[in-house]
Formats: structure tokens, C-alpha cells, sequence
């Protein structure tokens, strides 16, 4: 029987409006009759995508504690996503109750890229191969571990400022080769000794292709997953040859300066490494034979971790040092003060420089390098406060929202070090936040912070950051956004000079 118009409109109407009553009824009987939390009001069938901010998500999800309260719960292509917007809220869930709070989301990209599976341990799930995983990789960067990576560390610090001097236009690539570098040698024994390196090169190519996949907003297929079974010729399946190649990088990344330690170890030339030190434990780590291939891979995975994120705290720095020429100065002449004008600083030094480790501190706080750090998901359904909250739920704690609380950092958009000097005890270590959380915590955190404190400090030691100047001598105004991530910060044009004649010396006296 054919129908007319009317009825086929009656009985579209009808199963939209069905749908609608059982999705409401799934979601009521799922909780238990408890309510989820409060958040904005989601479309039929498509959730809140709409009200999803594309760029700067911390802000909105800010703006949302303001209507719906510190646990914000909404819906995006049939993910729930639970925001946490306040430090209480966090500490409760994702810390002492982190066994729970700390899986990871996998959407359907990641699980085209490894075809099943998942061998880098950062978009593993919390499964006996993570605990391995993350074992292994504790091991190589607890607080003493990190303390062997010193030597390393100023001889990066050193290799910088020599490059500042020669091309200080060029800062943020010398910054990168730095902490490149420092990564490499740790990892490889690889020392990066031009700015072309092979290797870097690589990591770099493979980080630029493979941190699109991270978010999954960026991919169709994570919204529509039977895409999935499209051959990879088909229109649309264009996600099945970026995955194939973010494969491949995955491949290349782990085993290239893996065989090339292997090599050297044969002709007994290796320099000692997280992967020599590794291999030497001889699978007494994790008491499993496939050790030697747990090692490879977690390898793989930090110089994509590790790099990057440690050249953006360092540029956020030397920003808040532009727009806060006060505290620059402050901070050099506590340096000066230590360690005079005839060296250079050490790690020897940093227990006499405290408000300069204060700076530190408040540059994580100012501008974090994660504002939403990496989602967790939930390992099963929970209550929190007479909410429910549902099992695989991805659970994003607002680190920015957090670090920027007037409550606790009054002024907070304010980069004021004194802050950390013991006037608001209530003020909590933004290492705290902006590492992570509990089993996920960031494991290079401890080598991070003392990349940032080593290089800083010999960059303040020794030169002076301003703002350029136009033909006509006036100051250029830069352009910047404090809040926005550094990751999708232009380039932030600045003066880099050194402060005198002594200075360059000194710098040239570590190029030799
Ligand atoms: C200032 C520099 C850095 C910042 C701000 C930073 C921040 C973070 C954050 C926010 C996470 C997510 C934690 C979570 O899911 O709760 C993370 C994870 C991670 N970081 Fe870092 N990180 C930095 C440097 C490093 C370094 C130097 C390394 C390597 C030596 C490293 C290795 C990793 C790894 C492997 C993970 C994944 C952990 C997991 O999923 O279990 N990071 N980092």
C-alpha cells in the first residue's frame, strides 16, 4: 500500500519521538533513577555536539560551571563526557578514586591505526600490559633516575644559549632541538648535533602526522563508525591511509634508533640509555620474554611525549618574561646573585634561587601546556555527590579552569611569582594539575621540571628578553593569547639579547 506524504511525515514524527522516550528511558534506567549531572541541553539524536566549542574548550567548559556547577555532563556523537571544573572535584575522583578514574577513551581512529592492537601504552586502556608498560617507564624516570639526566640536561642548556646568541630570531627551533635532544640522548644515547638530524626529522614528521589523530573530533569515522567497513578506495575511507601512515611512523619511530642502540651495543659503542640500562636488566623488569619488545615500544612513545611539550613551557615562559619585564629582572638578579658573572648556573644552584623556582612554577600555573590535560575515561559507573556517573564515560578535568581559580590564585591571569612564597597556603602545586592525574600522571614529569629549570635559568642568567622594536625604535606590541593553548600559539616575535659583553664571553667560552 502506498502512503501518502502525511502519514510517511506522521511516522517519521512518531519514531523520532520514540527514540527520543527510550533514549530518555535508557538513560533514566541505566542511573538507577539517580540523575546524571547537570549540563546544557543536548539536540534529538546528535547530543550537545553543537554547543561544543571547536577551539578553547576550557573557557566554555568555565563558563558552564558557572550555570551547571563544578561536574558538567554531556553527550557528543553517543560519547557521555563528564568535565570536571573544580580542583575539590578532581582531587576526589580522579585522585582517590584514580583506579577507577584513569582508562583511557579509544576512539575509532586509534583503533584503525593499530589494527586491533594497541602496543603504545599512553591510549592503552588500564590492562596488565599498561601496569607493564607504565612499570617499565616509572623505573627510567622516577626522582632519582632523573636525577643521572642532569649532565645531559646542562649540556642542552649550554648547546642553547650558544644558538640563542648566533640566531635569537630563531628561538623557538633552537628550543625544540634542545629538548629533542635532551629526550634522544636519554632514550637512544642519540646526541643531536645538527640542526638537521635524521632522527629528528623523523620524530618531528611523524609528531606533525599523528597528532591530528589525537583528537577525535578531527575524524568521521569516530562519529559514524561504520565507515569502518568501507574498502580503503572508497570515498570517505581517506581516514584508512592517514591511519596506515600513522602506522608506519608508529613503526619507523620505535625501530629505527632502536636497531641503531642494538648495532652499537654489538660493537660495543653504545653510550649508557634508557634502552641500554633497560636491556641490561635482562627481562628481570617484567619477568616476561617479549621484554626486549616492551622496551622498544615505550621508547617510541616518549620523544613524541616528551619534546614538545616541554619546548611549549619553555616559550610560555619566556612570554610571561616579555609581558612581565619586572619579574625578569628580579629573577636575573637572584641569579646573579648566586652564581655571579663569571659561570653559568647548575642544578647546584637551584635550592639557592627560590624565587626564580617560584617563576617556574608559576609559568606552569599561568599557562598550561595541557589546559584539559588528556581525557580519562571511566572504568565503571560511579556516584559522585547523588550524581551518577556512567561506565565509559570520558572524564576531562578543566586544568586551566582549575589553575585559574580566583578563588584559590587571586589575579589569576596575573604571572606573579610571589604568589608561591607561602602567602596563600592554599594554594596548590600546579605540577599537581598540569602532569595529570594518579595512574596516567605524566611519567616524565620530574625530568621535565628540571629541563625547564636548567635551561631557564642559563637563559636568564645571560640574556634579556624584550619586545622587538620597529624601524622607528618603538616598541612592537606582541600577539598573543593568554589563553589559548601554546600548542595553536603563533609564533610570538621577541628580542633575545645578551646582557653584556660578560655574558657573551661566558657563552662563548661553552661553544668552544
Ligand atoms: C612540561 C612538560 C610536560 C608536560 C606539561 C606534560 C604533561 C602531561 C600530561 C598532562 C599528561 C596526561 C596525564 C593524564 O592523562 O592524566 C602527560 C602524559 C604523558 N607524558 Fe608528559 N608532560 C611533559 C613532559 C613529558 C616528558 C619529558 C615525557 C617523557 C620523558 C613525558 C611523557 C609522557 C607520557 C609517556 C605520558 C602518557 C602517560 C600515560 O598515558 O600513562 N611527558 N604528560
Amino acid at each position: 500500500m502506498d502512503m501518502d506524504i502525511q502519514s510517511i511525515a506522521v511516522l517519521t514524527a512518531t519514531l523520532a519521538a520514540s527514540l527520543l522516550v527510550y533514549q530518555k528511558w535508557a538513560h533514566y534506567r541505566g542511573s538507577g533513577g539517580l540523575p546524571y549531572p547537570p549540563g546544557p541541553k543536548p539536540d534529538p539524536l546528535i547530543g550537545n555536539l553543537r554547543q561544543i566549542p571547536r577551539k578553547k574548550q576550557w573557557i566554555t567548559y568555565g563558563e558552564w560551571k558557572k550555570v551547571y556547577g563544578d561536574v558538567v555532563y554531556f553527550t557528543a556523537g553517543g560519547k557521555e563526557v563528564v568535565v570536571l571544573n573544580s580542583a575539590q572535584v578532581a582531587v576526589d575522583l580522579m585522585e582517590k578514586r584514580g583506579a577507577i578514574y584513569s582508562d583511557r577513551d579509544q576512539h575509532n581512529m586509534q583503533k584503525e591505526i593499530a589494527q586491533g592492537k594497541v602496543i603504545h601504552f599512553p591510549f592503552m586502556k588500564c590492562t596488565e600490559e599498561f601496569n607493564l608498560h607504565r612499570k617499565v617507564v616509572n623505573t627510567a624516570f622516577s626522582i632519582p633516575a632523573s636525577r643521572k639526566y642532569q649532565p645531559c640536561q646542562e649540556k642542552e642548556a649550554r648547546g642553547l644559549l650558544g644558538r640563542l646568541l648566533e640566531s635569537p630570531a630563531d628561538y623557538p627551533k633552537h628550543i625544540r632541538r634542545a629538548t629533542g635532544s635532551i629526550i634522544l640522548t636519554i632514550t637512544y644515547g642519540h646526541e643531536v648535533t645538527t640542526d638537521d638530524d635524521a632522527l629528528v626529522k623523523l620524530n618531528e614528521e611523524a609528531l606533525a602526522h599523528n597528532i591530528v589523530t589525537f583528537d577525535p573530533t578531527n575524524f568521521l569515522v569516530n562519529f559514524i563508525p561504520w565507515l569502518k567497513y568501507l574498502p580503503a578506495w572508497a570515498p570517505g575511507a581517506g581516514f584508512k591511509e592517514y591511519a596506515r601512515v600513522a602506522r608506519e611512523y608508529g613503526r619507523m619511530t620505535a625501530d629505527i634508533p632502536f636497531d641503531e642502540v642494538k648495532s652499537k651495543i654489538a660493537a660495543g659503542t653504545a653510550d649508557s640509555c634508557y634502552v641500554t640500562n633497560l636491556l641490561a636488566e635482562n627481562g628481570k623488569l617484567t619477568g616476561r620474554n617479549d621484554e626486549e619488545s616492551i622496551i622498544k615500544v615505550t621508547a617510541g612513545v616518549l620523544y613524541g611525549a616528551g619534546s614538545d611539550t616541554t619546548a611549549m613551557a619553555i616559550k610560555a615562559y619566556l612570554l610571561a618574561m616579555l609581558l612581565y619585564p619586572d619579574v625578569q629582572e628580579k629573577i636575573h638578579q637572584e641569579i646573579e646573585n648566586v652564581v655571579g658573572q663569571d659561570r653559568l648556573p647548575t642544578f647546584t644552584d637551584m635550592d639557592s634561587l627560590p624565587y626564580f623556582h617560584n617563576s617556574v612554577l608559576e609559568s606552569l600555573r599561568w599557562k598550561p601546556g595541557a589546559p584539559i590535560g588528556i581525557p580519562h575515561a571511566l572504568q565503571r559507573d560511579d556516584v559522585y555527590d547523588g550524581m551518577f556517573l556512567p561506565k565509559d564515560a570520558v572524564i576531562m578535568a578543566n586544568v586551566w579552569g582549575m589553575l585559574h581559580d580566583e578563588k584559590t590564585y587571586p589575579d589569576p591571569s596575573r604571572f606573579w611569582p610571589e604568589r608561591w612564597d607561602g602567602r596563600f597556603p592554599d594554594a596548590r602545586d600546579p605540577r599537581t594539575y598540569a602532569f595529570g592525574f594518579n595512574r596516567r600522571i605524566c611519567p616524565g614529569r620530574h625530568l621535565a621540571f628540571n629541563s625547564l629549570l636548567i635551561i631557564l635559568a642559563n637563559v636568564m642568567a645571560v640574556f634579556k628578553i624584550e619586545k622587538q622594536r620597529d624601524e622607528d625604535g618603538r616598541e612592537v606590541e606582541p600577539i598573543y593569547d593568554l589563553e589559548e593553548a601554546e600548542l595553536f600559539m603563533p609564533f610570538v616575535e621577541c628580542s633575545i639579547t645578551p646582557r653584556s659583553p660578560a655574558s657573551v664571553a661566558l657563552i662563548r667560552s661553552t661553544m668552544a
